[in-house]
């Protein structure tokens, strides 16, 4: 399997506080892959230095073999911020009239790419409606709109669906599941909610800045005899 990311050896400190100590991941093209750890561990940190918004202060990412931050790799790599990077004056509608504007898309493939993630969050019917009427999951639901506009190789999502009802997450990881098994996208995606990281291919446990242990849901929970991931998390914090 070829690796869409590699992050190798990464250390990030703001002023004395070490978010990140040497940080090592491979992650397959065309996988799921979970980074899953405690509020302050480091995945956004994390994820936004595979992005290219941030910049490691030691060690090297590359993304589709080239290394970050790279502009030209933004029309193949999709983000989804934790705090909504939305225009609240525009519509729905109008914002990702903008965003898809960000790539080079024909009109009628931005058309088409609109009407697939509307349909996707399912946020058809409040389109016409101006983001500062929207409430906080529609907000996330718009933004994960926008992280899919382009039809990128690699998505990147921060908690993607908090505040998300639960048959709305369902049909949204149903989603990314298929663009990964029929489509080939490499996902990554942080995240709390246990029975989000069992339907990763792969995940990362992550904890004051270090990873503390990876695999799949399957073998981590057999390596360590734990019923759950929150067990395998906390004997893999012990050792
Ligand atoms: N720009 C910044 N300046 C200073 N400290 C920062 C900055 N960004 C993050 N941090 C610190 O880095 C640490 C890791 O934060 P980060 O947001 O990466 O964690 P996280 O695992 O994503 O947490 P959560 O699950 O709550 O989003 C925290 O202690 C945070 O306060």
């Amino acid at each position: 399997m070829q690796h869409a990311v590699s992050v190798k050896n990464v250390s990030k400190r703001y002023r004395k506080n070490n978010v990140l100590r040497q940080v090592d991941l491979m992650i397959g093209e065309g996988s799921v892959y979970g980074l899953i750890g405690p509020s302050g561990a480091g995945k956004t940190t994390l994820v936004k230095m595979v992005v290219g918004m941030e910049v490691p202060d030691q060690g090297e990412i590359h993304v589709l073999g080239q290394s970050m931050p790279n502009l030209s790799l933004m029309q193949r790599i999709g983000y989804m911020a934790q705090s909504d990077a939305l225009y609240f004056e525009l519509t729905g509608r109008e914002n990702l009239q903008f965003f898809g504007s960000l790539y080079q898309l024909k009109t009628q493939q931005l058309k088409e790419r609109i009407k697939y993630v509307v349909d996707l969050v399912n946020l058809e019917k409040d389109l016409s409606k101006k983001v500062s009427t929207y409430s906080g999951g529609m907000k996330r639901r718009l933004s994960l709109a926008i992280a899919f506009i382009q039809n990128p190789d690699v998505l990147i999502l921060d908690e993607p669906t908090v505040g998300i009802d639960p048959a709305l997450r369902l049909s949204i990881w149903n989603e990314l599941l298929r663009l990964k098994n029929e489509e080939g996208k490499t996902i990554i995606v942080t995240t709390h909610v246990m029975d989000e990281a069992e339907k990763c291919d792969c995940i990362a446990m992550i904890r004051e800045g270090a990873i503390i242990t990876t695999g799949s849901p399957y073998a981590l929970k057999k390596n360590y005899s734990a019923n759950n991931l929150d067990d395998v998390f906390l004997k893999a914090g012990r050792m």
